[in-house]
């Protein structure tokens, strides 16, 4: 298994490393590093500290927080930017934009894992600019172009 660096901002990350739920998990849970509960009302956004910073350092790979199922489909709770993006150069604190886009209050309680982080393959492209495409079988169709069924 690839390694990246971590650094823990937060004590109380030591004893809970983010780690594969299972043998074949894709994602690595990410916990609320808070004080104390956040009362989050319907509509609210908050940025939300992990206590852990990673550092890629290969452009052929980045991270992405995703929401967890559970937290979306039950509570209401994904993320502010729909899907947070982290480059292989960020060096800073992984943060977690917290919506509740649901219709009830969500309490968050400290170190409660509220998203994951997943490590996915990259590739870096320069652009070649043609004035023509050579054909390809969908050409500009798309938007329900192939139909409804
Ligand atoms: O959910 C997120 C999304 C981003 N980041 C960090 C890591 C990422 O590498 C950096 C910049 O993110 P992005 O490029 O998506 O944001 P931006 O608004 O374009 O900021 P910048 O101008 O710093 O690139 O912020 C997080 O910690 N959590
Ligand atoms: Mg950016």
């Amino acid at each position: 298994m690839k390694t990246v660096n971590v650094k823990i901002l937060d004590p109380r990350m030591k004893e809970q490393l983010p780690a594969y739920a299972t043998t074949g998990s894709a994602g690595l849970d990410l916990r609320a590093c808070l004080d104390a509960p956040l009362v989050l009302k319907p509509g609210d956004t908050h940025l939300v500290p992990t206590g852990l910073a990673i550092h890629i350092a290969d452009p052929g790979y980045a991270a992405m927080i995703l929401p967890r199922s559970g937290m979306g489909h039950k509570h209401g709770i994904v993320l502010g930017n729909l899907i947070g993006l982290i480059d292989s150069d960020y060096q800073g604190q992984l943060m977690v934009s917290t919506w509740n886009r649901g219709q009830t209050e969500f309490t968050l309680n400290p170190m409660e894992r509220l998203a994951q982080l997943v490590i996915v393959p990259v590739m870096q492209v320069g652009f070649n600019v043609v004035e023509e495409f050579g054909d390809s079988d969908r050409g500009a169709g798309g938007f329900g172009s192939t139909g409804k069924h």
